[in-house]
C-alpha cells in the first residue's frame, strides 16, 4: 500500500482513498456520538452553517469545539458526550481541524474518518477493498499533530501487518501537544477523562465512512466483516 501523509493545506488535488484523523477530538467524539445511538453525523462548513441545519432540523443536535455556545447542543468532548442519549439522532458537527479536513477531501472516492478507537475497524477496510493507495489527512497543526500523525502512521502500518504493537505511537499521542492542551486546561469544553477516552484503541467496533449526501457530507458508522484469520 502506498501511504502519503498530508496536511490539510497540502491538500491539492482529490485523493482517491483519504483516511481523515482527528485523534483529539473529533473523530473520537464522532465515535461516540455513533455508540451513544447517532444515526448519523452531518460536517458542517462553519457554526453558522451548523445552527442553519439546525434551525432547518429543529431535532437535530448541534455540536462544535470551543466553549458552551448559544444555539449549540453539546461541545467536541468524549467525556462529556459518552453519557447523553443520543438514539436516532443526527448530530451536525463543526470542529477546528477534524470536519475541516474531511470536507476537505469530499471528492474522494472513499473517505474514512479516524481516530484510535476506531484504528482496527479502519485499517480492516482499508485491508479488505485492498485500496492501494491511500491519503491520510493530519488534520490538527497543520499537519504537525503528533497524535494524528501517529495514530495515521498505525493505522498505515495496521492496514498492512496486522500484527503491528500500539504501544509507542499511543504514547506519542499521549504526549502531544493536543494532550497537554486539554489536560492543562487551555483548550476549552474539556472533560478531565477526554487524553484518556481518546487514546482507547480499538474502543468501538465500526470505521466512519462519510458521503455525500447532496449537498450535505455525511458520517455514518460502517462494520465490516473481520475475515477469516483476522
Ligand atoms: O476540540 C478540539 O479538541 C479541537 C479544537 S481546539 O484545538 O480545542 O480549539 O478541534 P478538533 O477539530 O477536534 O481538533
Ligand atoms: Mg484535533
Amino acid at each position: 500500500m502506498e501511504t502519503r501523509f498530508l496536511g490539510i493545506p497540502e491538500l491539492a488535488e482529490a485523493p482517491s482513498v483519504a483516511v481523515v484523523v482527528d485523534v483529539m477530538r473529533a473523530f473520537t467524539v464522532a465515535a461516540w456520538a455513533f455508540a451513544r445511538g447517532a444515526e448519523k453525523i452531518v460536517l458542517a462548513e462553519s457554526p453558522e452553517d451548523a445552527l442553519a441545519l439546525k434551525a432547518r432540523h429543529p431535532g437535530w443536535v448541534a455540536l462544535k469545539d470551543g466553549p458552551p455556545a448559544p444555539g449549540f447542543d453539546a461541545v467536541n468532548s468524549p467525556g462529556l458526550l459518552r453519557s447523553a442519549d443520543l438514539a436516532g439522532r443526527t448530530v451536525v458537527q463543526k470542529t477546528t481541524a477534524g470536519t475541516v479536513g474531511a470536507l476537505a477531501v469530499r471528492e474522494a472516492s472513499l473517505v474514512l474518518c479516524a481516530g484510535f478507537v476506531v484504528a482496527e475497524a479502519t485499517a480492516r477496510v482499508l485491508r479488505t477493498r485492498e485500496c492501494d493507495r491511500v491519503t491520510f489527512v493530519v488534520t490538527g497543526e497543520g499537519g504537525q499533530a503528533d497524535e494524528d500523525l501517529a495514530c495515521a502512521q498505525y493505522i498505515a502500518l495496521r492496514a498492512t501487518e496486522t500484527g503491528t504493537e500500539a504501544t509507542d505511537f499511543l504514547r506519542r499521542a499521549g504526549e502531544s501537544r493536543a494532550a497537554a492542551e486539554l489536560a492543562e486546561g487551555v483548550r476549552q469544553g474539556v472533560h478531565p477523562d477526554d487524553v484518556a477516552l481518546c487514546l482507547e484503541l480499538d474502543r468501538f467496533p465500526f470505521a466512519m465512512v462519510a458521503t455525500s449526501e447532496g449537498s450535505l457530507m455525511v458520517l455514518r458508522p460502517s462494520m465490516q466483516s473481520a475475515g477469516p484469520g483476522r
